[in-house]
């Protein structure tokens, strides 16, 4: 009787299914949708109001009544700021509000919103903080373009030093809403309220550091605006692709699981075991490792799930994907940075294989990235971490944003990028991207990098695109660190914690 065809070969890989609300828009992205709400009829004042009305709201929420200092800046941020004074101060809170720069000196909206408060302007000066008020830092939002130094720095630098509690208006000062870098200096706040939808820089590390608790406020943007904005960004959740892991089906065989195979090296034999394994527990219907000679004992004599192949020299590889049934590959953890590798990385590429490129099969090209750049046409995942990343993309390293230097390095190589850390974003060629913060520092464990290409290397082997695999990968090893729930979390846990990490993903 002859085999079953594999179901999943040649079929289109199942990519991921944007979320408008998941969506994340960059500065330039917010413009435009504020301009697109103000020509749907909504005046800039009324988006101002509710902006303010929303951080004012949340404040009253959130905090006992008490004294409060609003600093604002000569921006429309500034504006939002003049608002929130007006409307606790209408609600009874005793509020003192300062300006940086002169009230001559504000523009459109914000002259608008600041000619509304009727009180005292007063200078930014360290006295504001006598008696220890609530902060809220109206300094600048959306519109930072240099470090922030001078008066608001110093300001900044004393609310900090004397530990007093801040709400942030859209993002905090200083925090960049696109890079997420922090340009000049910033402030941690307790919470931030941002509007309409969360920025890039609200989810870096730094971001994620400043922020404190986030909460998106609706200010009557119509959410018809997203559809002239063909926004290519979103916060990483299960409904991007929750809905593309295979469900169990009747009439299920293996082989329509998909059949991963993993390039095994002579000596760090460990790293593909864990990547193997993972891609088993994530529920690819076979793995296989392609093991040198030198090292198939140990391989054979290791999980006995594992199904083991001898793949000697530089060309075995090749010859083993003369198999169509083997429809994903991933080449990297532990496989040695030598010819062998190379090559079987450029065979996979050549073969059209879902392949996911890791570790060592990243960095055996940094001498010429465009030998590997070159042979890919078909789905490709890369997951480099930020070293791997230097060696074949150097001069990206600088972009100031993760987002971009991800998305410039799947546009150059045309393979899907997924750049790890405390921040992972996995981006296509195409220019979507993902950023994933479900993750936890327990990752950063040996081991874990080899755990999370074997979950993706096992997803592409059931059909799901490099975006989807690359997105869906990071959130459940997220998961199945954070499912581990304690401390003395190791590789080997994550991969017992997978089933679990799964059905969540998958609820
Ligand atoms: N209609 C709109 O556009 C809305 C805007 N909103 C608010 O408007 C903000 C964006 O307003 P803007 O675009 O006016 O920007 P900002 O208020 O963030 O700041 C802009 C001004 O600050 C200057 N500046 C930038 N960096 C500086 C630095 N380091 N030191 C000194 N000056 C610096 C700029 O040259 C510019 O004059 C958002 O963050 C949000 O809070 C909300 O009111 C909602 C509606
Ligand atoms: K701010």
């Amino acid at each position: 009787m002859n085999e079953p065809r594999l179901m999943n070969e040649r079929r289109p890989l199942r990519d991921i299914i944007p979320q408008d609300d998941l969506v994340l828009l960059t500065c330039s992205e917010m413009a435009a949708a504020d301009s697109a709400a103000i020509a749907a009829g909504t005046p800039g004042t009324e988006l101002m109001e509710a902006a303010g009305a929303a951080v004012a709201g949340t404040v009253v929420e959130r905090y006992r009544r008490q004294p409060v200092v609003v600093l604002c800046g000569p921006g429309n941020n500034g504006g939002d700021g003049f608002v929130v004074a007006r409307r606790l101060h209408a609600a009874g809170w005793p509020v003192r509000l300062a300006l940086l720069g002169s009230l001559a000196a504000l523009k459109g909206d914000a002259a608008r919103a600041a000619h509304l408060w009727k009180r005292p302007v007063e200078s930014i000066s360290a006295h504001l903080l006598d008696g220890r008020p609530l902060v809220i830092d109206a300094l600048f939002g959306a519109g930072l373009t240099r470090p922030v130094e001078g008066a608001a720095a110093d300001i900044l630098a004393r609310v900090e030093a004397l530990g007093l509690p801040v709400v942030a208006v859209d993002v905090p000062t200083g925090l960049h809403g696109d890079t997420g870098a922090v340009l000049g200096r910033s402030i941690k706040a307790a919470l931030t309220v941002t509007f309409f939808r969360p920025k890039p820089g609200h989810f870096s590390v730094e971001g994620r550091r400043l922020c404190g608790e986030i909460r998106v406020a609706d200010i009557g943007i119509p959410e018809a605006v997203l559809g002239g904005i063909r926004p290519k960004l979103w916060k990483n959740d299960p409904r991007l692709w929750a809905t593309l892991l295979r469900r169990d089906d009747v009439d299920d065989h293996k082989y329509k699981r998909g059949h991963l195979t993993v390039l095994g090296g002579a000596s760090s034999t460990g790293a593909a075991r864990l990547a193997a394994l993972a891609g088993r527990r994530i529920g690819a219907g076979l793995v296989s490792i392609a093991a040198p000679r030198s090292a198939l004992a140990v391989y054979q004599g290791a999980e006995p799930g594992n199904l083991v192949v001898e793949s000697d020299g530089d060309e075995a590889f090749a010859q083993l994907l003369a198999d169509e049934r083997r429809n994903a590959v991933l080449i990297g953890p532990g496989s040695g940075r030598n010819e062998r590798t190379r090559q079987a990385a450029l065979a996979a590429l050549k073969a059209d294989r879902a392949t996911v490129l890791d570790a060592d099969a990243v960095t055996v090209f940094a001498d010429r990235p465009s030998a590997l750049f070159d042979a890919v046409s078909g789905p490709v995942l890369m997951t480099p971490h930020a070293g791997e990343f230097a060696r074949l993309f150097p001069d990206l390293v600088a972009m100031p944003s993760k987002v971009e230097r991800a998305r410039a390095a799947a546009r150059r190589s045309g393979a899907t990028i997924l750049l790890k850390g405390p921040d992972t974003v996995v981006a296509a060629p195409d220019g979507r991207a993902i950023i994933n913060v479900h993750a936890s520092p327990a990752l950063a464990t040996a081991g874990s990098g080899d755990v999370l290409a074997g979950i993706a290397g096992g997803l592409m082997a059931q059909g799901m695109a490099p975006l989807a695999a690359g997105a869906a990968g990071a959130w459940i090893h997220g998961e199945a660190a954070y499912r581990f729930g304690r401390a003395g979390m190791i590789a080997e846990d994550l991969i017992d914690c997978l089933p679990e990490a799964l059905g969540a993903a998958m609820n």
